[in-house]
């Protein structure tokens, strides 16, 4: 990760590798950070590849009177130097609490929206350096359990569908406003960045003392730290995932024995994290002890457990992971790009009427064929779980598995990466997507990148 040393350089090479061959889409909110990435990133792409399309998005929150003027001038300042631009509005329902979360995931819905309309794959944000110091020192505050210490991630996939990327991560927002600066152009103060109501202000104005600079370059060294060791846990958790676990029927992993034994613990214990919320549809991690826990009971016992709405059931002839047949989503009609009991991508390919989606229940998997490989009890409690296409009596789809083409497709999601892939974790999220039939998440948007590892030291 690029610390720089100082806090007016600009890093060179700012857009390196970043493959522009769909254009790219740069979020602006006419703050000093995201209007200093569209001038830098004109700057390249003029020089670069002039025939790249550049298309600028600002987001209009609707949380504040003047959110509509600034917007505007975001608009006349793209106008005056020739890039196109758009003003997006958040129209939906502002929640009375978790209002922040919720503006950001309208944001970053609208954004990837804006981009798909136009067939562009990659978005490009203005988080800095400082930002990235603020949020390692937000949570370390929070006393995390290490894996948040990586901070934002270089890239991150968004609804396994478009890249989101920060190239301006390793640059000091000073640097950047010099530079604006430097070329007679103001920007947004947006007043909601010093209200001490808020912790990021709040910490900001502590930054700023003599100690500030100290505790920044610290945070930055700990994020690019964290970043590596994040990325090699999950190297590790992949391959003992590519070696241990296997899909007996649909919904059903298998996991050898051996797993809850192997000599990589650690590894061990971040795999079971991920399967057991893909398993389950829950979109945070289980908890690290309480996994711990149960691996531990695992390397001995026959047991029976359910953690992350996932019934564990440990036999002598694997451990298998299965939803628990608790609070499914009762039967209604499919609804297009939601999650389905938080497991499953709903797509609607075809407008007709009368369908509903509902588990399968008992009754339909004691009909199911039944696999040798498999207790059939286990079988029929993770079949009955599985998403069930109806049309009035007709079953038309199951678990998503029929070959051809149906009126709602049904894809497998991994959960916890469904919305949100930091690059950091795309090792493991591609083992579990193949595990559970999940298309392979989009290739990550860097000219000659492997798909492998190596972000964390890029
Ligand atoms: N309303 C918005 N419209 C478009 N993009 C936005 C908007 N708000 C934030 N972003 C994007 O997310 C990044 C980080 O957001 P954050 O809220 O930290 O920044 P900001 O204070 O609004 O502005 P800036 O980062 O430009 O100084 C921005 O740099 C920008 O790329």
């Amino acid at each position: 990760m690029l610390t720089p040393d100082t806090k007016s350089d600009l890093p060179d090479c700012l857009f390196r590798d970043l493959d522009f061959s769909t254009g790219a889409v740069a979020a602006v909110s006419g703050g000093s950070d995201s209007t200093a990435l569209l001038l830098l990133l004109k700057d390249h792409l003029d020089r670069t590849a002039s025939a790249a399309r550049l298309l600028a998005v600002t987001v209009d929150h609707g949380l504040r009177p003047g959110s509509a003027a600034e917007a505007r001038l975001v608009a006349n300042f793209c106008a005056e130097r020739g890039i196109e631009h758009r003003i997006l509005t958040w129209s939906g329902d502002k929640p009375l609490t978790g209002l922040a979360a919720a503006a950001r995931a309208a944001r970053y819905n609208l954004l990837a929206a804006a981009a798909e309309a136009e067939s562009i794959k990659l978005i490009l944000t203005g988080h800095t350096a400082d930002d990235q110091a603020e949020t390692v020192l937000m949570r370390l505050a929070r006393d995390d359990d290490g894996r948040g210490l990586a901070g934002m991630a270089p890239a991150t996939l968004y609804d396994w569908r478009t890249w989101i990327v920060r190239p301006l991560l390793g640059a000091r927002r000073a640097a950047l406003r010099e530079m604006l600066r430097g070329r007679d152009i103001g920007w947004i103060e947006d007043p909601t960045n010093v209200d001490t109501r808020f912790e990021r202000p709040r910490l900001r104005a502590t930054l700023a003392l003599p100690d500030g600079e100290q505790r920044i370059a610290e945070a930055l060294a700990r994020a690019g730290q964290a970043a590596l060791e994040r990325e090699d846990l999950g190297h590790r958790a992949a391959v003992l995932i590519e070696a241990f676990a296997s899909r007996s029927v649909p919904g059903l992993i298998r996991l050898d024995r051996d797993f809850a034994a192997h000599d990589d613990g650690k590894a061990a214990i971040y795999a079971l994290r991920i399967l057991l919320a893909t398993v389950g549809g829950v979109s945070f991690l289980p908890d690290e002890a309480r996994c711990a826990a149960l691996l531990s009971r695992l390397r001995s016992a026959s047991l029976r457990a359910t953690l992350s709405r996932t019934a564990v059931d440990a036999r002598r002839t694997g451990i298998f992971l299965h939803r628990e047949n608790r609070n499914l989503p009762a039967p209604a009609p499919p609804a297009t790009n939601e999650f389905w009991d938080n497991r499953r991508r709903i797509t609607l390919n075809d407008r007709l009427g009368g369908l509903v989606i509902a588990p399968l229940g008992p009754a339909a998997a004691r009909q199911a064929p039944l696999s040798d490989a498999v207790p059939a009890s286990l079988s029929r409690a993770a079949l009955a779980a599985e998403p069930s296409l109806e049309s009035g009596v007709e079953r038309l789809d199951f678990a998503g598995g029929k070959a051809d083409p149906q009126p709602v497709s049904i894809a497998p999601v991994v959960t916890p990466f469904a919305r949100f892939l930091p690059c950091f974790d795309l090792e493991p999220a591609t083992a579990v997507g193949v595990l559970v039939g999940a298309p392979p998440p989009v290739a990550p948007p860097f000219l000659g990148h492997d798909g492998g590892r190596g972000w964390a030291k890029a």
